[in-house]
């Protein structure tokens, strides 16, 4: 997908949402646990239910991982869905991969060429030889954590190193990368306030956004300090939106969670 073909969905759509997929077993209706892929049967529900909402799914693959080789065969029947059925949508593998070049440029091939996702999420820890392998690959992002939704950013990101925090040097780092056009970048909407900084170092980079809904995160103060004249946002929500019920109601509770998001975006966007 081309930026401008996101863009256009974000206008069409008066939305910047992202429906993250974490599947949990023991989470997901007790109804669904009799299918013969109940992470595939809820992700499929919940897909339905909210695609005209958001322009981008983020499955993060932990959730999937941690079923083993079944959780990676739902992975692979999401992305194909997703990909047959919406292909207008984002795809975001929230892998958070990341090492040695020749080893990078297989998990690029993995998330790319093997399971045809759009983009991918990446440590920056490795450096450049880490990094460019995943900008090799024409209209396929990848999306570096730069300044993360959880307590733990505090450890690290936001040291300061050569006079800046550690955070805005990986921005500034990596926006010389070779083909950094394909890159954006993670930022924690709990973190909204460090977002008018971050903006004078990117401003025109898509940045995803976790952290609204479950981790109380607002909408209005990522969009005021974040967005740029392409809104350049996706925020995402996952727990908010794919366990607002848990009884055989749960596509209408999802649905009317996202569509409460994608209401405030449009107010935002108008
Ligand atoms: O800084 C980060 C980076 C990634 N995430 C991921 O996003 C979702 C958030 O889920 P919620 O249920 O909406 O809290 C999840 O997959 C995280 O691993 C993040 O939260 N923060």
């Amino acid at each position: 997908m081309t930026l401008d073909q996101l863009y256009h969905q974000i206008q069409k759509k008066k939305s910047f949402l992202c429906v993250g997929l974490d599947v949990d077993l023991e989470k997901i209706p007790a109804h669904l646990l009799q299918e013969d892929d109940p992470i595939f049967a809820f992700a499929k529900a919940i897909i339905d239910a909210t695609h005209d909402l958001c322009v981008a799914y983020k499955p993060n693959t932990a959730f999937f991982e941690a079923y083993g080789v079944k959780g990676w065969q739902s992975l692979e029947k999401i992305i194909k869905y997703l990909n047959e059925n919406y292909p207008d949508h984002f795809t975001i593998a929230d892998a958070k991969r990341g090492d040695i070049g020749n080893t990078s440029t297989r998990y690029a091939k993995a998330f790319f060429e093997q399971l045809n996702f759009d983009s991918v999420t990446i440590a920056p820890y490795m450096g450049k030889d880490g990094v460019e392998p995943f900008l090799a690959f024409k209209d396929k992002y990848a999306i570096l954590l730069a300044l993360t939704s959880n307590a733990g950013a505090y450890d690290y990101q936001t040291l300061t190193a050569d006079a800046l925090p550690v955070y805005q040097q990986v921005l500034k780092t990596a926006s010389q990368y070779k083909n950094s056009d394909r890159l954006m970048y993670v930022v924690g909407a709990t973190k909204a306030e460090y977002l008018k900084e971050i903006r004078q170092i990117v401003p025109d980079s898509f940045l995803l956004v976790p952290g609204v809904g479950a981790q109380g995160g607002s909408l209005e103060e990522v969009y005021k300090y974040g967005a740029n004249d392409r809104v350049g946002l996706l925020v995402n929500s996952s727990r908010g939106i794919l366990y607002a019920s848990q009884e055989e109601d749960f596509e209408d509770a999802a649905r009317a969670e996202a569509f409460e998001l994608q209401q405030a975006m449009e107010a935002l966007l108008d």
